[in-house]
């Protein structure tokens, strides 16, 4: 569930009032999503003809001061042709207001369903889009450096201590400081860099049958090495939820799907069996920590951190080496 803040019909009519979008007509909270507020928005639309919107109000976990990288850079995509929805600025031109202390932002509604078992040519097209966002991405001028970079999984690994993470699964403390290490003497560093989505989750991208319709939740986009965006899109589309499944017919079809719009250099391509690696890291340290730390009351449903543990192992399995290789 992800409405956290309750906010009246007074409220949110007060809040649309100050967008030149018409009048509130209905507002909805979003089920969907576990870290801001969302709301399904209509409006009697500037021409009377009705409009539709999302009203994100951040939470704790977005930092006010990175909304101008976030919600500029889905204006720089928009403006690109990249399948994002666009901010709605308020009628003093901001993209997003204070409402008792927290940030909102209205953002363009798009059209589409997040895919629970994707497709190969649904897997093609997330490969392509997320190729146009690393290209249209190169101009646009915000800095973020990544939050959740190999050091800060190494810390969130100490956090969660390893008697925590041998309760979770015995021996995951064992495969984590294993790997940690692997990943510190490995880790490339003269990649091409660029803007990364770095959660493109299927739930992170609309879908109306093979057609990409909207990116979104772009709230861990950042800076970091553009191959290991491919990777963390690779580790969260190319399995079975909990990572005992591996499906090469995805595997192929959404780096094809990416090199159609942004071929590989072939160092990076040599490097996506560590990148992949990093990526199954990085979602099993969060997960972990969240596992370790989410209070029993807490209104989101903590996932699985034995998942991607799971991809860890396929991706440092000797046995999986030639995964990434061109066909
Ligand atoms: N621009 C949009 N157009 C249509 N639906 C959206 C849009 N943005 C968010 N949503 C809906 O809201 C849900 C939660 O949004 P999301 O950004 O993933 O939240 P969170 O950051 O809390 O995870 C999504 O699963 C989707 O259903
Ligand atoms: N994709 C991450 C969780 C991040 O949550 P989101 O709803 O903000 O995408 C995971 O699966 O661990």
């Amino acid at each position: 569930m992800a409405v956290y803040t309750q906010l009246g019909a007074e409220a949110l009519a007060a809040i649309i009032s100050e967008f030149d979008v018409g009048a509130l007509v209905s507002a909805k909270g979003i089920a969907e999503g576990v870290s801001n507020s969302n709301w399904l928005i209509d409006t009697a639309g500037k021409d009377g003809n009705g409009a539709r919107f999302i009203l994100t109000m951040y939470e704790a976990r977005t930092e006010v001061s990175e909304l101008p990288f976030f919600l500029g850079l889905l204006d720089h995509l928009a403006a690109r042709d990249c399948p994002v929805p666009r901010t709605i600025h308020d009628r003093a031109g901001q993209a997003y207001r204070l409402h008792d202390g927290k940030a909102l932002a209205l953002i363009e509604f798009l059209p589409g369903v997040s895919v629970s078992e994707p497709t190969a040519d649904q897997a093609r097209a997330v490969g392509a889009a997320l190729a146009q966002v690393h290209l249209a991405a190169a101009d646009f001028p915000g800095r973020r450096s990544n939050g959740l970079a190999l050091a800060d999984w190494v810390e969130l690994a100490e956090a969660c201590g390893a008697d925590g993470l041998h309760e979770i699964s015995l021996g995951l403390d064992r495969q984590i400081s294993d790997e940690l290490l692997h990943l510190a003497a490995h880790w490339p560093r003269d990649l091409p860099h660029s803007v990364i989505h770095a959660d493109l989750f299927p739930d992170n991208v609309l879908m109306l049958g093979d057609r990409v319709t909207g990116l979104i939740d772009f709230y861990f986009a950042c800076h970091d090495i553009t191959a290991y965006d491919l990777a963390v899109t690779h580790a969260a589309w190319c399995f079975s939820n909990d990572g005992t499944h591996f499906d090469a017919a995805l595997s192929q079809a959404l780096l094809a799907g990416y090199e159609s719009v942004r071929p590989l250099l072939d160092e990076e391509r040599a490097a996506l069996p560590i990148l992949a690696r990093g990526a199954a890291m990085r979602f099993l340290m969060t997960r972990a920590y969240d596992w370790m730390n989410t209070p029993a009351d807490a209104m989101v449903t903590r996932k699985d951190p034995l998942a991607f543990a799971r991809r860890l192992e396929f991706y440092a399995d000797p046995a999986n080496a030639g995964l990434f290789g061109r066909a």
